[in-house]
């Protein structure tokens, strides 16, 4: 008989085709999150979860899986999403995506930065306003990346492909934070600074770091104060490296000059939002890895991943 496996989630094929033959894979037949109690049932003596970062993989689901479940294969980065500890304590493996996505990630990263340095969206708002009149010498101006300081916390895949991609575009330096150094910010002549230095000398400063305890909440209230008034801040990481709450004060007050964010906390973040009041914030629906080629990857990787878990116990 076949393991079986289950797939809570519509994803690209090319993922569901490298198991089909070998195991007897089940897909929950929507785009949507599959309801809790539906994956209770669904999961009852599978051999393998491949999962979404929108399913919350708990004792409760692990449980309902028994003992035949070997690993947990998210589609995603993160894994937060999952009990780590209740897995480990089973045996069973959790798997993620690191590396397909980190490409997708970093230009959505400069995408954003351009977006919200350039204020493209107020641009295009005006024009499908009708607000868009004769040439304007004051209107919509924003802000060249040429002979700015880029700041990145976190050198990591992502922070260096923003580094890497943002280079050309005439930076006058590229700082970065760390645990520690990162053999190839050299590569981009990137120097390691301080949180406090990062803060202080970034005109644009993109956060692209993993959320651990250290980082959590780092960009609050007074980090905001040491950054200059002009600094634009990017966000693609997680939304919990930000006190929310602080970042709309800081915008608000123009402590700093704008924000883009591709995370919020809430996601979906309510229409009613407060930072959806302030013209100097741009919000994207965390679309990092929203490419046909990352998600194919994605999906790919999710499946080797579990093959590669399977394989040895068959
Ligand atoms: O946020 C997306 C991911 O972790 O893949």
């Amino acid at each position: 008989m076949k393991l079986k496996i289950y797939v809570t989630r519509i994803v690209p094929q090319e993922g569901i085709d490298i198991l089909k033959d070998k195991y007897d894979v089940e897909v929950w037949d929507s785009e949507d999150v599959i309801p809790y109690e539906a994956l209770r049932e669904k999961v009852v003596g599978i051999t393998a979860l491949f999962c979404t970062i929108s399913d919350e993989i708990d004792a409760g689901i692990l449980d309902a899986a028994g003992p035949s479940l070997k690993v947990v294969a998210t589609m995603s980065v993160g894994q937060h999403h999952i009990d780590l500890e209740e897995c480990k304590r089973r045996g069973i493996q959790v798997t993620n995506t690191p590396d397909v996505a980190s490409d997708s990630a970093a230009e959505l990263t400069v995408a954003l930065l351009l977006l919200t340095t350039r204020r493209l969206l107020e641009g295009f708002e005006a024009v499908k306003n009708g607000e868009w009149g004769k040439w304007k010498p004051m209107w919509i101006l924003g802000t060249e990346s040429l002979n700015r300081t880029l700041g990145i916390m976190g050198m990591g895949r992502v922070g260096f492909g923003v580094a890497r991609r943002l280079k050309p575009f005439g930076v006058s330096r590229i700082i970065y934070h760390d645990v520690t150094q990162a053999a190839f910010a050299d590569d981009v002549g990137a120097e390691l600074v301080s949180f406090e230095d990062l803060l202080k000398e970034s005109d644009l400063l993109c956060v692209c770091c993993a959320l651990t305890a250290q980082t959590r909440h780092i960009f609050d209230k007074s980090a905001f104060s040491k950054m200059k008034s002009s600094a634009v801040l990017i966000n693609t990481s997680r939304a919990a490296l930000l006190q929310q709450s602080d970042l709309y004060d800081a915008l608000k007050e123009g402590q700093i000059s704008a924000a883009g964010l591709d995370v919020t906390d809430p996601e979906p973040l309510p229409i009613n939002h407060p930072l959806l009041s302030l013209p100097n914030c741009v919000i994207l629906p965390h679309l990092g890895t929203n490419t046909t080629d990352a998600r194919s990857n994605m999906s790919i990787n999710t499946a080797m991943n579990i093959r590669a878990v399977l394989e040895p116990l068959q």
